[in-house]
């Protein structure tokens, strides 16, 4: 009684539903036999309500008793009519987190914000466990004043449905977890595949210049030129050779507008477009960074400057991804009987020191 009580007893403006259909203010009178037309249409209802719901109530606010249903008491499982016929009863039964919201949806109902109570709520059954309730009710009766003075109300049994709500959200949270760990670990599996592919190449990287090539462009490397070399030298000391020192211009340049992505596939490119030129016993190495050493066996100075030439042009005249141009400098140096391979290598980086004076140009010893 205490919540009806404390409720404020505001007539709804939408809410109240009269089975006269008359005015709320100033209610005529009604004749007996008009009176006793309207109880039976009423009765007629309930029973109506009765058949479609799990249990009716019936709230009488002059007298503050509430009635309930025989199948209201079966469906909670009680004796038919065994509890107190007050409002403090349903108060009681309403799952206490419940609560709150059930009391908001009956204030909405008097205030006039909905047309007719409507709440979803845990209820106590006799053995103690809750089930759960759709509870709809509306004023049925209003005073002369048009004060509300009765309630109707029907209780429907949704606890199946509520659990099969329940159960579909728990389902869909457990799949959303799944996916949510599904993609978790391709994630992690793509890293860990990241990885492993920078380790390889790494690996693949060390393997080849342990084997004495260069990782990017599959020369030999520094090292190995001159571990070849080394061998030959001693070999063919007698025999006119050149070694050609080639750097490419304005690197840097190219690294800085294309990428350094880009510089490497130009890198890339370099042996493909000179070794059409050359011997088979010609030895073409990467020296480092863009710099590129070649050693001409059986070469004199002219043919190892002709050569060289027709290497710068077929640099400057060639095409790149990207459409870039590149071009060359190119220092020339002929063995002389007694030197060390060394020294021929200092004098070929000497005329490339000039060369780049120019850029684009081969330079060969005076
Ligand atoms: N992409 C790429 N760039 C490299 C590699 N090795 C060296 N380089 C770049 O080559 C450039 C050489 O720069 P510099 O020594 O200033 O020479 P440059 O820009 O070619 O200028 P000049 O030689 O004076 O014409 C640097 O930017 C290096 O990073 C490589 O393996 N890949």
């Amino acid at each position: 009684m205490q919540f009806i009580n404390s409720i404020r007893w505001r007539q709804p403006q939408n809410a109240g539903f009269r089975p006269d259909g008359s005015c709320r203010q100033g209610t005529p009178m009604k004749s007996d036999a008009e009176l006793e037309r309207l109880r039976s249409v009423e009765s007629t209802l309930q029973l109506a309500l009765d058949i479609v719901s799990d249990g009716i109530w019936e709230w009488d606010r002059l007298t503050g008793t509430v009635k309930r249903s025989a199948r209201w008491y079966l469906m909670l499982g009680y004796e038919p009519f065994s509890l107190p016929e007050t409002v403090d009863t349903w108060l009681n039964l309403i799952h206490p987190d419940d609560h709150p919201a059930t009391m908001a949806a009956m204030q909405r109902y008097l205030d006039g914000e909905a047309s007719l109570f409507s709440a979803r709520y845990r209820f106590r059954r006799a053995d103690g466990h809750y089930i759960w309730l759709h509870d709809q009710a509306r004023f049925v009766e209003y005073d002369q004043h048009g004060e509300p003075i009765r309630m109707l109300g029907a209780h429907q049994d949704i606890h199946r449905q509520v659990q099969a709500e329940e159960e579909q959200r728990r389902h869909q949270a457990h799949l959303e977890r799944l996916n949510r760990e599904l993609e978790q670990k391709v994630e992690e599996r793509t890293r860990a595949l990241a990885d492993t592919n920078a380790a390889l190449a790494q690996q693949l990287a060390l393997s080849r210049e342990q084997a004495g090539t260069d990782y990017l462009t599959g020369l030999y490397n520094r090292r190995h030129f001159d571990q070849i070399l080394s061998q030959r030298w001693h070999r063919d000391e007698q025999h006119p050779s050149a070694i050609v020192l080639l750097d490419l211009d304005y690197f840097k340049a190219v690294n800085d507008r294309h990428g350094h992505q880009t510089g490497d596939r130009l890198l890339q490119a370099i042996p493909e477009l000179l070794r059409p030129h050359l011997r088979r016993q010609d030895l073409l190495a990467r020296w480092g960074g863009e710099e590129f050493i070649l050693w001409l066996p059986d070469t004199d100075a002219t043919d190892a400057l002709r050569l060289s030439e027709r290497l710068r042009h077929t640099l400057a005249e060639a095409r790149f991804c990207e459409d870039i141009h590149l071009t060359g400098s190119f220092g020339v140096a002929v063995c002389r009987p007694g030197d060390l391979l060394e020294q021929v290598i200092q004098r070929a980086d000497a005329c490339l020191y000039r060369a780049k004076g120019e850029r684009n140009k081969v330079v060969g010893e005076d």
